[in-house]
């Protein structure tokens, strides 16, 4: 399977610019998902990979294949892409069996009868909906729907994946499933996939790589443990999962030492590293499960602060506080229960994340 490179991607719908130089790759058998809030520009991208959106600048190739260049006028037409497409509304065929739904991308391409039965059997058997083969949409669950969609993207053996939220209309623990089991599928068929989604579970748990847009444009690619551990903007800290950020005046304390004042916070916090050059202000963000929760007669040396349990919510796995430390509000989560009597925060410098030098 090939690569997908998308490079200086924009485009513009009247005054909302949707896209604004996007550029990114997608590696051979990769899963990556493109992640961001309702408007970001997620499916503008996936559709102009598919080609049925056109931008106004910038260039897709796919391995060799030039899919899109503005600057030569190239624009493949997307029944030459040869993609597997499963899109929100990308229905299936109502007045189709299982079966026929299945077929017909086979059908279209003129596939021999016996080659189109094999394969559309071989589909059906993956997916594990061989069984409903001769049924119509409306005797399917939503699940077995989704099913069948992917059932069909992928029947021609497509070089590429492109799902956007594909599991839109699955129940939380269905979801749960189908992630795991659409993870096992695209691994074990090799296919490049790229996946659009607005939950960040789903894009922690399933891929490969992350690219999280905001407002058309790029914020951060990388790893799910990069993206959750080392965001890199502000926006990426709190997209992903949940997040304290602290903004406050740094001071140099040794070459390789600093220190950030925190109005409203009793003693400055030590930081293990920082990407200010310079900058006097700097917003660092520390994950609620990073925070210790200490009787506050057993103090550590640094970053240390006495706190106030303003209120604590039991989970099941966790639970979660919400505490006030001088005038500042935090979350931090454990997995026992709270320490009784008066209590520490410790933030260990090394969670202690820049997310904005300013
Ligand atoms: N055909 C269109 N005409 C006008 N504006 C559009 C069109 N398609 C998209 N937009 C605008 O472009 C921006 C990006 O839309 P896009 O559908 O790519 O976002 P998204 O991240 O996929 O959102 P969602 O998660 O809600 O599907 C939005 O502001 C949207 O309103």
């Amino acid at each position: 399977m090939p690569d997908i490179t998308v490079t200086g991607l924009v485009k513009s719908f009247g005054s909302t610019r949707a896209l604004d130089n996007v550029s990114f790759t997608v590696a051979d058998k990769e899963l990556f998902t493109l992640l961001g809030p309702s408007g970001c520009g997620k499916s503008t991208t996936l559709m102009s990979i598919a080609g049925f959106q056109h931008p106004d600048a910038g260039r897709i190739d796919c391995g060799d294949t030039t899919y899109f260049d503005a600057d030569t006028k190239t624009d493949l037409p997307a029944e030459d892409r040869n993609l597997g497409i499963v899109f929100q509304s990308y229905a299936i065929w109502p007045h189709m069996t299982v079966f026929d739904n299945v077929a017909f991308p086979l059908r279209v391409r003129k596939t021999r009868r016996a080659e189109l039965r094999t394969k559309v059997e071989q589909s059906l058997e993956l997916l594990e909906i061989a069984k409903l083969s001769g049924r119509y949409p409306h005797e399917l669950s939503g699940g077995q729907q989704q099913r069948v969609a992917l059932a069909r993207a992928i029947v021609y053996s497509p070089t590429v994946l492109l799902l956007d939220e594909p599991f839109s209309n699955l129940d939380a623990k269905l979801r749960e499933r189908a992630r795991v089991w659409l993870k096992d599928l695209q691994h074990s068929l090799g296919l490049t996939t790229i996946f659009v989604t607005h939950d960040q579970d789903e894009a922690l748990s399933m891929s490969d790589r992350i690219l999280v847009m905001n407002e058309g444009h790029i914020l951060q690619t990388g790893t799910p443990q990069e993206i959750y551990h080392h965001p890199s903007h502000r926006f990426v800290a709190s997209f992903v999962g949940q997040c304290n950020l602290l903004t406050g005046n740094l001071s140099r304390t040794s070459p390789d030492s600093h220190q950030l004042l925190i109005a409203g916070t009793p003693a400055p916090l030590t930081l293990a590293a920082t990407t200010s050059t310079g900058a006097d202000t700097v917003t660092v963000a520390i994950r609620p499960e990073a925070i210790t929760l200490l009787p506050e007669d057993q103090p550590r040396a640094e970053n240390c602060w006495p706190a106030e349990i303003r209120s604590v919510e039991f989970l099941g796995d966790h639970y979660l506080y919400r505490l006030r430390v001088g005038t500042v509000d935090l979350i931090a989560a454990t997995a026992s229960a709270p320490p009784t009597g008066p209590i520490a925060l410790y933030l260990p410098p090394d969670a202690l994340v820049d997310v904005d030098v300013t």
